[in-house]
């Protein structure tokens, strides 16, 4: 894993302090470019270039009750995706965003749409996991293909001159994975993390509870010990291609953002997997999912917006990318006190 360059931090620190603003004033976004010089090994970053992957796939608990939606929309969002009609569809477009779409298990068929408001490509691993709560969600080969599949994209983007690598999910009773993961991987309990998701009643919620409880006691005596192995037992194909994009992206030293509640789920394994990896994430906000800031604060990330978003597809770090583009442009492009000839304040 490539180190964080502490010299190019600290000079992009130094011009913070000589640019013409009182020092802190412009708050997070002095801190998120110096992040950036750390991690790009440059004391004043370039511009953005993102790839958005919004990996997409079936789960077999959606048989449980536990999402508001049937498990069918999940293909006809893919769709939508690529029809341009998505929220992440128009993000894209709005930001100058690249998007791909990862099929990485979606279970119902669909037509691919001639239209190109992103890429498809179809590499399902399987028709979508089995039913966590009586059995392993995938086999072990399932999840490497998965996280192999993940990891090609990010290596993708990298060698298209990517420099943010920005993840998105779409599946249908993700959320519920997404909360067992957390559970199992934080030690929280079911009460604390799981949420409504797409807008599920109390009756279902509760349900959706013990299902999660089931899981990880069904998992933890099959055995269940390492971040990989509660991946396999209750996680999901796209969680699996998340983590796997992550590290990737982590190894190949590229900034990655954070999207909801699933993809913290999926950076939670990568880092439990690879602690190094932390230090290539950034969260750009946090959703109204239940657990989603106890997620976050497990993986020691501050979320650059709160806005009650609770849709995922990566529309989040979509929505803080300008906000990141800002903090590195100024930090690129404002006048220092002796360039300005502005007096500089007592220090
Ligand atoms: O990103 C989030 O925080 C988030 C919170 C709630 C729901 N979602 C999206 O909604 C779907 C999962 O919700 P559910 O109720 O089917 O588990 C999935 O497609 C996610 O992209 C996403
Ligand atoms: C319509 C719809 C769009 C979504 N986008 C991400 N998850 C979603 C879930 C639903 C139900």
């Amino acid at each position: 894993m490539k180190a964080i360059n502490t010299e190019t931090q600290q000079a992009a620190q130094e011009r913070q302090s000589q640019l013409t603003k009182p020092m802190g004033s412009l708050g997070r976004l002095e801190d998120l470019a110096i992040w950036f010089s750390g991690r790009t090994g440059n004391d004043t970053p370039k511009r953005l270039q993102a790839a958005i992957c919004v990996f997409a796939a079936d789960h077999g608990v959606a048989a449980e009750g536990v999402s508001a939606f049937p498990a069918e929309v999940t293909a006809q969002m893919v769709v939508n995706f690529i029809n341009g009609g998505a929220a992440i569809s128009v993000l894209a477009r709005e930001n100058n965003m690249s998007l791909s779409i990862v099929d990485v298990g979606v279970k119902s068929d669909y037509p691919t749409p001639n239209t190109s408001h992103g890429k498809l490509f179809r590499s399902p691993v399987c028709a979508g996991t089995a039913n966590l709560r009586i059995t392993a969600a995938m086999t072990e080969a399932q999840m490497n293909k998965a996280w192999q599949i993940g990891a090609g994209s990010a290596m993708h983007a990298v060698e298209n001159n990517k420099n943010l690598i920005i993840g998105g999910e779409m599946g249908i009773a993700n959320t519920t994975a997404a909360a067992a993961l957390i559970c199992a991987l934080t030690g929280a309990s079911p009460e604390d993390i799981v949420g409504l998701g797409t807008g599920i009643q109390a009756g279902a919620h509760a349900h959706k509870i013990q299902v999660v409880k089931d899981a990880l006691i069904r998992a933890k005596s099959a055995g269940a010990v390492t971040a990989f192995d509660w991946l396999r037992e209750v996680g999901g194909l796209e969680i699996a291609a998340l983590a796997g994009f992550y590290t990737a992206a982590a190894e190949a030293g590229v900034p990655v953002l954070l999207d909801g509640f699933i993809t913290t789920a999926a950076a939670l394994v990568a880092v439990k997997a690879n602690p190094a990896v932390g230090e290539w994430l950034l969260a750009s906000h946090v959703s109204q999912e239940q657990g989603h800031r106890s997620a976050l604060a497990a993986l020691n990330l501050t979320p650059i917006l709160d806005l009650g978003l609770r849709l995922g597809e990566a529309s989040g770090a979509a929505i803080a990318f300008p906000i990141i583009q800002s903090a590195l442009t100024l930090h690129r492009e404002m006048a220092t006190f002796a360039e300005a000839g502005v007096a500089a304040g007592a220090m």
